[in-house]
């Protein structure tokens, strides 16, 4: 283990640059490093990639603009307003982590921008529609957010299929291997405002986000300055902060990618408590990949004679299956709550599904 990695500390931020460049000695010390990453905790943060900062940072104010518009003007393009994961979130619309309280934070969601008459969206498949967006008299510069979300998104999602190409590397694969998987591949970018928590009695069992494992390939998150984002550090029994970084993209493997792989690579828990005092900015990119794309245990994954651990799935079953899990849990929150005669705060409208 480098020593970045070290017991007790959090993702490493390792140079991307060495993927683009031309010396193999620095790019096999980069797929080393980030296999040492995935069979640790699935976690770690890149810098030297091709997205630049002021594309962040223009992705990060628009943000917080969408989220300073009144409630008003936010739920008329609420996420119940379609079927296909697009738009608002109110506060306290998720559950993730089982027995705590409906989580203090909104969203926004956004993904590729398809056409009613693209086959996904006819075939109803995973997340795949047209975005939707605040009107022009709330937002007069409403076209900006759409050319800075959908760029921003475009560019993250490449830069997604170029950490599955050094993925591929790391598991002494082709670095095309997973070409296929991501073609087509289907993606949701989340914008997400955590505000400060209170500082009263409940805080405990308050959260951001509750503790919970991505369901997709693998995430790629912009933090802004503010902390709270921590990663469960199984060794220490402990909770690591990850510290925002000017530029780094936290990346993170997902459910999907830890079967995939048998097991050999990790989908970590993570949170999110903001007790800073100040009002919390992230964006997620959640990389699914191509709904029917068949997973099935990667090669170089079993040792001779082994048995794969799980049945084939397609990526949209395995997906919609962490959805299912998520829902039941904040269903039975909300049956829980009903039955309580005294809760000791309001019950939640439960989300239609938990996405992470
Ligand atoms: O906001 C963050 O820092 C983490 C968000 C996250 O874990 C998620 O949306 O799945
Ligand atoms: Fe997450």
């Amino acid at each position: 283990m480098p020593s970045e990695t070290g017991e007790g500390q959090a993702p490493p931020i390792l140079d991307f640059s060495a993927f683009y460049g031309t010396d193999s000695a620095k790019k096999q010390e980069l797929v080393d490093q980030v296999r040492e990453c995935c069979l640790h905790n699935g976690f770690f943060q890149i810098l030297g990639h091709q997205v630049p900062l002021e594309l962040q940072q223009k992705a990060m104010n628009w943000n917080k603009r969408f989220f300073d518009l009144p409630l008003e003007e936010k739920v008329k393009v609420g996420k119940d307003t379609n079927t296909w994961n697009r738009g608002y979130e109110l506060l306290r619309s998720q559950i993730l982590e089982e027995g705590t309280l409906p989580e203090l934070k909104e969203g926004f969601y956004i993904g590729d921008d398809l056409p009613k008459t693209h086959p996904y969206f006819i075939n109803k498949k995973l997340n795949s529609g047209p975005n939707v967006w605040p009107s022009a008299s709330a937002l007069p510069d409403v076209d900006d957010f759409k050319d800075t979300a959908q760029e921003y998104y475009n560019q993250v999602v490449s830069l997604a299929k170029d950490i599955l190409k050094v993925l591929a590397l790391t598991l002494d694969l082709e670095e095309t291997w997973f070409d296929e998987f991501t073609e087509g591949a289907v993606a949701t970018m989340r914008l997400l405002h955590y505000p400060s928590q209170p500082a009263d009695s409940e805080t405990k069992l308050m959260r951001g986000i509750g503790a919970h494992t991505d369901f997709g390939t693998i995430t790629l998150l912009l933090q802004d300055k503010v902390s709270g984002l921590q990663v469960f550090d199984y060794a220490n029994d402990s909770w690591l902060d990850v510290a925002p970084t000017p530029g780094a993209f936290v990346v993170n493997l997902g459910n999907l990618m830890m079967r995939w792989s048998n097991d050999r690579y990790i989908s970590n828990l993570h949170r999110v408590i903001n007790n800073t005092g100040e009002e919390r900015y992230s964006i997620p990119v959640f990389f699914s990949g191509k709904p029917d794309f068949m997973v099935e245990c990667l090669p170089n994954c079993k040792a001779e004679g082994e048995e794969a651990k799980y049945a084939p799935i397609t990526v949209e079953q395995a997906v919609v299956g962490g959805y299912q899990d998520s829902y039941g849990r904040a269903e039975k929150h909300k049956k829980d709550e009903a039955e309580k005669k005294n809760g000791g705060y309001i019950a939640v409208k439960a989300p239609e599904v938990a996405v992470a």
